[in-house]
């Protein structure tokens, strides 16, 4: 059975690092710019679940006439949303996304989106410019959930995110969702390549 996690968030937020922590309990410090789709698989209640993240730059086009988003907010059965707790703007960011996959989600007529809001960074709380209490309070008024973690220096906080996560999809009943092979993983890949050719998104 497979399920899909979308993440993002604007750049060097950490997106990757989150990612790559996941999958490999590491924190290897410069991941460059590559856009990629992973799979992973998840014990969830004695089950193995087999899930695709797709580790995703931030486009800065966030209309729901967009394409690109249109087709990540289609692909994915839930949506991890990055901010730095160091960066202001990446936290409005966070905010913008989730009513922009809000309002996609009513365009496209699809289910209810579940959504976890991230916190990275944390270990740098010495230049921290947003309060953990600004992410609690995004995520009540949204309906998210919300972690604040340090992909630097912690493999648990990340698989928790993960965890939560894939605990509201159970809830939503998501994960019982069409499963998308890797036929269609490359096929998804090839329209951002696609895309990226003739457009700088
Ligand atoms: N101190 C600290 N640095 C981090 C943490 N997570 C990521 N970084 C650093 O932040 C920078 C950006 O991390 P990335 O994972 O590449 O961020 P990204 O969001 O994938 O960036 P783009 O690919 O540009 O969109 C890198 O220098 C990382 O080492 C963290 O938890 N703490």
């Amino acid at each position: 059975m497979d399920t899909n996690i979308v993440v993002m968030g604007t750049e060097r937020v950490g997106k990757s690092a989150l990612t790559v922590r996941l999958l490999t309990r590491r924190f290897i410090g410069e991941y460059g710019d590559i856009e990629s789709i992973y799979s992973h698989s998840f014990m969830v209640d004695g089950r193995e679940i087999s899930v695709n993240i797709w580790d995703s730059p931030y486009s800065g086009d966030l209309s729901v006439e967009t394409s690109l988003f249109e087709k990540k907010v289609q692909w994915a059965d839930g949506y991890i949303l990055v901010y730095s707790i160091c960066d202001r703007a990446s936290f409005n960011t966070v905010s913008r996304l989730i009513q922009a996959i809000k309002s996609t989600k009513d365009y496209l007529n699809a289910d209810k989106a579940p959504i976890v809001i991230v916190g990275n960074k944390r270990d740098l709380h010495h230049r921290r410019t947003v309060l953990s209490e600004e992410g609690w309070l995004l995520a009540l008024k949204t309906d998210c959930h919300f972690y604040e973690v340090s992909a630097a220096e912690n493999y648990h906080s990340v698989l928790m995110v993960f965890h939560g996560l894939m605990d509201r999809m159970k809830d939503a009943k998501l994960t019982m969702k069409r499963p998308l092979g890797f036929k269609g993983i490359v096929k998804s890949m090839s329209a951002v390549f696609a895309r990226r050719r003739t457009d700088s998104f």
